[in-house]
Order: structure tokens, then sequence, then C-alpha cells
């Protein structure tokens, strides 16, 4: 059994946060692990309260883990701030192990779980050593300062991010204005690229879209398939989580992660070499 591990805050409402990542990774077969870098009370209608939890005790989370498990895979989620950034940087530096980075700032809603202070700490200390680093739209901007309208600007700002150190950039394209399709773009180091669509759901659940759809790349990576192979299976996870949403709460709802083991053969995800 592969064991994987989320390093991220709690969403008390389960849509987001450790909740989603734990759940992905237990549909898709992994043993999750989890590092708590703050309590969330938040429910689909929003963020009303964050407890940050202090760098030393999310050192001595991830000590726990990193002395005990063979990790094949770790993600980040949301880390609040510039000490628990750094901490979380240098420990998964020595471990060689590959690292997503969800670059997590704003909820849904607009409340902040990363500190303005902290965005410089994600670029300097985080990116240089991951693997895979998933920004949205407002994400991608806020961390190069660039302000993407076009394609050639999605494909500038991830030159920016490339330089940073980290191998492989996707920028999602869940916040385009496009009605018809969701296309995220993939760049790598190497110079490759491409980008996958799926059709875009007319759905107002999409409460953790993000934290599920890299919580799926660590499962898949950690599970050993190919990163592009892991990149375009984790779209299908999402994608039909978010087909067959479940309609709880009375906000932003929550993703179905038990959507993909049922429904995964139909999903078709559209990819353009570039
Ligand atoms: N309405 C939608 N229909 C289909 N896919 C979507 C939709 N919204 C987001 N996605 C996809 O979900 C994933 C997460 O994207 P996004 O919502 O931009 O992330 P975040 O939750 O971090 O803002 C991406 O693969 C994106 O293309
Ligand atoms: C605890 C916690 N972590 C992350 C988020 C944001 O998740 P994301 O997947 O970006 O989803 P939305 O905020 O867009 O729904 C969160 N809300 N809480």
């Amino acid at each position: 059994m592969q064991v994987v591990t989320t390093i991220a805050g709690s969403d008390s409402g389960g849509g987001a946060g450790i909740q989603a990542d734990l759940k992905t990774f237990q549909e898709l077969k992994v043993f999750g692990t989890s590092v708590i870098t703050a309590l969330t009370a938040q429910n689909t209608l929003g963020v009303s309260g964050v407890m940050p939890i202090e760098a030393s005790f999310v050192e001595q989370q991830l000590q726990a883990l990193l002395e005990d498990f063979s990790i094949s895979a770790v993600k980040t989620g949301m880390l609040f701030s510039s000490a628990i950034i750094q901490t979380v940087a240098q420990m998964t530096a020595n471990t060689k192990v590959p690292l997503i980075v969800d670059p997590v700032m704003i909820a849904k809603g607009g409340e902040s779980l990363l500190r303005q202070d902290a965005i410089d700490a994600i670029i300097n200390h985080l990116l240089p050593v991951a693997t895979i680093v998933t920004p949205n739209i407002p994400e991608a901007e806020t961390l190069t300062g660039k302000e993407i309208n076009t394609l050639a600007d999605i494909k500038e700002v991830a030159k920016l991010l490339l330089q940073t150190g980290v191998q492989c950039v996707i920028i999602k394209g869940g916040h385009l204005a496009d009605r018809n399709f969701a296309i995220d773009y993939i760049f790598f180091k190497n110079g490759q690229s491409f980008s996958m669509q799926t059709p875009r759901i007319a759905s107002k659940n999409t409460h953790g879209t993000g934290c599920t759809f890299s919580a799926a790349i660590t499962a898949f990576l950690g599970s050993g398939l190919p990163i592009k192979e892991a990149i375009i299976e984790a779209k299908k996870f999402i994608q039909l989580a978010i087909t067959y949403d479940l309609a709880l709460g009375n906000g932003h709802g929550p993703t179905n992660h038990f959507a993909y083991q049922n429904y995964k053969e139909t999903c078709e995800v559209i990819i353009h070499e570039s």
C-alpha cells in the first residue's frame, strides 16, 4: 500500500482542505496521512474562523510521519504563514519525494487562507523544491504580479513560475471566462507543454475543486503513474466529482469524491499537445 501525505488546513464542512484530500486518497486506494496547518470553521456558505497551528507543531507532525512511513508523494494546500511554508519547504526538500503544491490563497467566499507576507515564501522557499504547482488564474497572477487575459499571458506566467525551480506548472482554467470548456494548461521544465479540455459544468457546487484535483494528482503520482498520466487522470477525477455533485448545504456545495470509481470509463479529456 502506498502512503501519501497532505499538509493542509482542516475544513469543518468537509468539502476542501484535509478532508477533501483524505477522501480523494481513500477513493484512489492510497493510504492518506496528514499534517494540519490550520483549523477553519467553515461550511458551504463560507469561512467564519481560522485558527493557525504553530509552525513548530506542524514540524512535529511531519517529523512523526517521516520517521515512520515510506511516503511516495506529498501535497500542500492551505499553509497560512511564512513560518509554516519555510518549515515545510526545508523538511520536504530533504525527502526527495514528489511534492505537489496547491498554492491556496483565498476561499470561494473571499476569506483569506494565506497571510499576505507568505507569498514571497511560496516563491522563494516552496517552489524551488516542488515537483508540480497548481495555481488557478488569480493565484498565478498573485504569484507573478502579471495579469492574465490571454493564452500568451498564461505562457509567460508559466515561464516565470518555472524559473523558481518547480518542474511542472499547471495553470487551472476553472476561473477563465470560457463558458463551454474548463481548460487547464500544463508546462514542463524541459519545454514540453499540453492542455486538457473538458466540458464546463454549470454548477455552484465546486467547493474544494482545487484541493481535490491536486490530491488526485498526488494519489496517482504516489501510486506510480508517470506525471502526465497522473495529471490527466486527476482531471477526470475532478470532472466527474463536479458532474455528479452531492447538492449538500445551502451555498457552494462539495464535489463528489465517489464518482470517479463508478464513472471513470465515461469521462473524456481532450488533450492538445503544443
Ligand atoms: N465548472 C467547472 N466545470 C468543469 N471543471 C471545472 C469547473 N470549475 C473548475 N474546474 C476544474 O477543476 C479543477 C480545479 O480548478 P479551479 O476551480 O480553478 O481551482 P481552485 O478550486 O483552486 O480555484 C481544474 O481542473 C478546473 O479546470
Ligand atoms: C481548509 C481549506 N483549504 C483550502 C480551501 C480552498 O480550497 P479550493 O479547493 O481552492 O476551493 P474553493 O475555496 O475554491 O472552494 C478551503 N476553502 N479551505
